[in-house]
């Protein structure tokens, strides 16, 4: 069994912690966790130990009464492999304790793409974070720009991509960021983040993005355009999608006309916290004029990086195939949303 920890447990990490325990051939060894809050009973609750990431604040813990095991050395050097989902820029500076443990880390699309050996999307390039010590799994919205990007790329070639990214504004949870009522484009940065993040998966894409955030908790949403280098026709790239494990084609009929009723469809499907982990692409918006595909995608941003964690780990102690890990992955959480459709 892998041993598993998870250092930051709030948005990502609690549910890679989850994912993992679906796992055969993974456990959780611990999470490491800065403030004695509702995450650390609800860990405590599950039955994972806690450490003091912190060691200064460990006396919260024990003031909370919330029983600690170690501080952040001791879970490093316990696990296998850690999964660093702690806010942006501070996996970079966990790096060095997880180096001298010798612990291999993965970090998450909010650090930098050099804090590690390679960028990572288990559909495009596992291979690259074989047996690597430090491999970043990218942001939401880029690990759902690649997995739509890799088989049209093999399919067709790409000859160029164009991708407006409307960003949610915030998590359910992040109530710093609000309330909000506005709408705010990134006007300085052409591409956005997202245009050079996709090309630390495929090197050569050639791919301009957009950004603006609007006040919506739910989910982003991608207005797609790309320009293949071969002949295409709408239904014919709809089945090549369809084929995809990790893209959700909403068939017109289901009557989902947005990020709204997509989290209403996941919890009456059962995902726990209403996640989805799949690509959600609307089926009718798949369209072709000339060479140029367009389509309208959401992306849930609070968990389509989790089975791409669950594949890194994999990745990175080198235990399964490429495609082992996937159907692993998918088969153990339960992917694939548009089986329900299927008769
Ligand atoms: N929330 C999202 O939509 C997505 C976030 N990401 C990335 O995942 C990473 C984590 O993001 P979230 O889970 O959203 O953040 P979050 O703020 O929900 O969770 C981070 C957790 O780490 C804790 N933390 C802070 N400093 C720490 C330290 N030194 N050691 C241990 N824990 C510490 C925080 O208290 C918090 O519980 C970031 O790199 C982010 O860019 C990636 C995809 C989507
Ligand atoms: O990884 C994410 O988005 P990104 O792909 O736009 O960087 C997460 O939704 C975090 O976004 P944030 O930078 O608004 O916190």
């Amino acid at each position: 069994m892998i041993q598993v920890g998870v250092v930051g447990y709030g948005t990502i990490g609690k549910r890679v912690a989850d994912a993992v325990v679906a796992q055969r051939d993974m456990e959780i060894v611990g999470v490491a966790k800065t403030s004695p809050n509702f995450e650390a009973e609800a860990a405590v609750s599950k039955g994972f130990d806690l450490y003091a990431a912190i060691e200064e604040r460990r006396e919260l813990f024990d003031e909370a009464g919330i029983p600690v095991a170690g501080d952040l050395d001791d879970l490093v050097s316990t696990a296998d492999v850690i999964v660093d989902a702690t806010p942006s820029g501070i996996g970079a500076q966990n790096r060095e304790v997880y180096e001298a443990h010798d612990t291999p880390a993965i970090y998450q699309g909010g650090e930098d793409a050099d804090v590690a050996d390679t960028s990572f999307n288990a559909r495009a390039n596992f291979e690259d974070a074989v047996g690597a010590d430090h491999v970043r799994v990218v942001s939401c919205n880029t690990t759902g720009l690649s997995r739509l990007l890799a088989p049209l790329r093999e399919e067709y070639g790409v000859e160029k991509s164009r991708v407006t990214l409307v960003r949610r504004g915030g998590d359910p949870g992040q109530t710093g960021r609000g309330p909000i009522d506005d709408i705010l484009p990134d006007p300085v940065s052409l591409p956005s983040h997202h245009g050079p993040d996709v090309k630390t998966i495929f090197p050569d894409i050639d791919i301009d993005t957009l950004g603006l955030k609007v006040p919506a908790t739910l989910m982003h949403m991608h207005s797609v355009n790309v320009t293949l280098e071969s002949d295409a026709d709408a239904e014919e790239v709809r089945e090549l999608l369809a084929e995809e494990s990790r893209l959700f084609l909403i068939p017109e009929y289901a009557g989902i006309d947005g990020a709204g009723k997509l989290k209403q469809f996941a919890l009456d499907a059962g995902r726990s916290r209403g996640d989805i982990w799949e690509n959600c692409i609307w089926g009718e918006s798949i369209a072709v004029r000339g060479n140029d595909l367009y389509l309208f995608q959401a992306i849930h941003q609070e968990s389509d990086v989790v089975p791409e964690n669950v594949d890194a780990i994999r990745a990175i102690t080198d235990s399964a195939s490429k495609a082992e890990s996937i159907a692993t992955t998918n088969e153990t959480l339960g992917m694939g949303l548009g089986r329900t459709f299927e008769r």
